[in-house]
C-alpha cells in the first residue's frame, strides 16, 4: 500500500487540517501518516486558539516518519510560522521527499487567520521551490500575486505572476544545493466563484507553462469547511499512485465534488464534508 504524509495543523472539530487529510487518504485506501505543526481549538464557527508545535519537534516527527514508513507523497497544509516553514524545508531536503503538494493555507473558511504575515514570504521562498503542486484559493492567490482577482482573466494573470515570483526566488536563492528546483504546477481554486456564480472552475497552470481550466458545477452546499485540505490531500494520493499532475488534480476535484454533493450538514457554521461518500450512506441511527 502506498503511504501519504500530511504535514498540517490539527482541527479539533475534525473537518479540516490533519483530520480531513487522514480521512481523505483513508477514503482513497492509502496509508496516512501525520506530522502536526499546530493544534487549533476550532469548530465550524471559528478558531478559538492555536498552540504551535516547537519547530525542532516538527523536524523530529518528519525524521520518525521518513526513517520507517517512507511516504510516497507529502501534503503540506497549515504552517503558521517562518521557523516551522524552515524546519519542514530542511526535513524535505534531508529525506529527498518527492511528490510534494503545498496548500498555502492562510485563512480558515470561518475567517480566522492561520498564518503569520512573515511566514507567507518563507512559504514562497522555502516551500514552493520544493513543491510539485501548490493549491491557493482566490484570496490566497491575491496575496501571493499581489493582484486583485475579479475575473477569470485575473486568475490567469495571477497564476503567471506567482510563477514569475517562484522563478525570481530560484534565481536569488543560495540554499539549493541539490537538483535545481522548478516552478511548481499552480492550481488556483475557484470554489468561491470568480465571474460565474454557478461554476466551481479551477485553473491549472502546469510547470511548463501550459494551462487548462478545470470546469466544475457549483454544488448548492454551504458546508465547505475543509474543502481545500481535502483537495490537496486527494491530489497527494493521486501523485503517490503515480498519476500525472493533471490526472491527480482532476481525480481530486471529482472526489471533493462528491463529498460536497453528499450533503452532510453538521455543526452550526460551515460544516465538514462527507469524506466517505463513496462507501454508501452513513450508518443508520
Ligand atoms: N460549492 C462548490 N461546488 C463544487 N465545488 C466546490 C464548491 N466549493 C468548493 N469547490 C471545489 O473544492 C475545491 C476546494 O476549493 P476552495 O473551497 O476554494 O478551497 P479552500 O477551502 O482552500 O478555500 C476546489 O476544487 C473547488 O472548485
Ligand atoms: C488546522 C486547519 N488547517 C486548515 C484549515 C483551512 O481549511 P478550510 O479553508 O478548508 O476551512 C483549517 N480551518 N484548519
Amino acid at each position: 500500500m502506498k503511504a501519504v504524509l500530511t504535514i498540517a495543523g490539527s482541527d479539533s472539530s475534525g473537518g479540516a487540517g490533519i483530520q480531513a487529510d487522514l480521512k481523505t487518504i483513508a477514503a482513497h485506501h492509502l496509508f496516512g501518516e501525520s506530522v502536526i505543526t499546530a493544534l487549533t481549538a476550532q469548530n465550524t464557527l471559528g478558531v478559538t486558539d492555536v498552540l504551535e508545535v516547537d519547530p525542532v519537534f516538527v523536524g523530529t516527527q518528519i525524521d520518525a516518519v521518513f526513517d520507517d514508513i517512507r511516504p510516497d507523497a507529502v501534503k503540506i497544509g497549515m504552517v503558521s510560522s517562518s521557523a516551522i516553514v524552515g524546519a519542514i524545508a530542511d526535513g524535505l531536503d534531508r529525506h529527498k521527499a518527492a511528490n510534494v503538494v503545498v496548500d498555502p493555507v492562510m485563512v480558515a473558511t470561518s475567517g480566522s487567520a492561520l498564518i503569520a504575515d512573515a511566514a507567507v514570504d518563507a512559504l514562497v521562498r522555502q516551500l514552493f521551490p520544493r513543491a510539485t503542486v501548490i493549491t491557493p484559493n482566490i484570496p490566497e492567490a491575491e496575496v501571493l500575486s499581489g493582484r486583485a482577482i475579479a475575473s477569470s482573466e485575473d486568475v490567469e494573470a495571477a497564476a503567471s505572476l506567482i510563477a514569475d515570483r517562484c522563478v525570481a526566488v530560484w534565481e536569488n536563492a543560495s540554499d539549493f544545493t541539490d537538483a535545481a528546483p522548478s516552478v511548481p504546477a499552480i492550481l488556483i481554486k475557484g470554489g468561491h466563484g470568480v465571474d460565474e456564480p454557478d461554476a466551481a472552475d479551477d485553473y491549472l497552470r502546469m510547470a511548463d507553462g501550459e494551462s487548462v481550466w478545470l470546469r466544475g458545477t457549483r454544488i448548492a452546499n454551504d458546508n465547505t469547511h475543509g474543502t481545500g485540505c481535502s483537495l490537496s490531500s486527494a491530489i497527494a494520493c493521486g501523485l503517490a499512485r503515480g498519476f500525472s499532475v493533471d490526472v491527480a488534480v482532476r481525480d481530486a476535484k471529482a472526489y471533493v465534488a462528491g463529498a460536497l454533493a453528499a450533503g452532510l450538514n453538521l455543526g452550526r457554521g460551515s460544516g465538514p464534508l462527507d469524506h466517505m461518500w463513496q462507501y454508501g450512506t452513513p450508518m443508520p441511527c
